[in-house]
């Protein structure tokens, strides 16, 4: 089973992150699109990753702003699964923007 970070082993990955923040028990990520049709269109790339991944965020949408937030719910906490989804989630907004 997959072992939750200690602070500063999220700490350290939070810094190879783009604007993620959080602690051992879960990290997360606000972001802004230009449209809702593009905040949908974030969220249906990141599904498919996090099905490819077996690996799901939670996710927030408000008109055009999504809130990403990753832990493994089965151990109650961040673990590289997370942020290697946050990875993943960076590439394709990276490439929303
Ligand atoms: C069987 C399957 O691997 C699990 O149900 C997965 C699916 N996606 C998941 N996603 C997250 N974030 N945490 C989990 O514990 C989790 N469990």
């Amino acid at each position: 089973m997959a072992e939750v970070l200690d602070a500063e082993a999220v700490r350290t990955e939070l810094a190879g992150l783009d604007g993620w923040a959080g602690d051992p028990a879960g990290i997360g990520r606000t972001v802004e699109l230009l449209t809702f049709r593009d905040a949908i269109g974030v969220v249906d790339r990141v599904a498919v990753v996090a099905e490819e991944l077996d690996h799901h965020p939670d996710i927030d949408i408000r008109w055009r702003t999504v809130v990403f937030r990753c832990a493994t719910h089965s151990v109650g906490g961040v673990t590289r699964r997370d942020v290697e989804l946050a990875k993943r989630i960076d590439e394709i907004v990276r490439g929303a923007a």
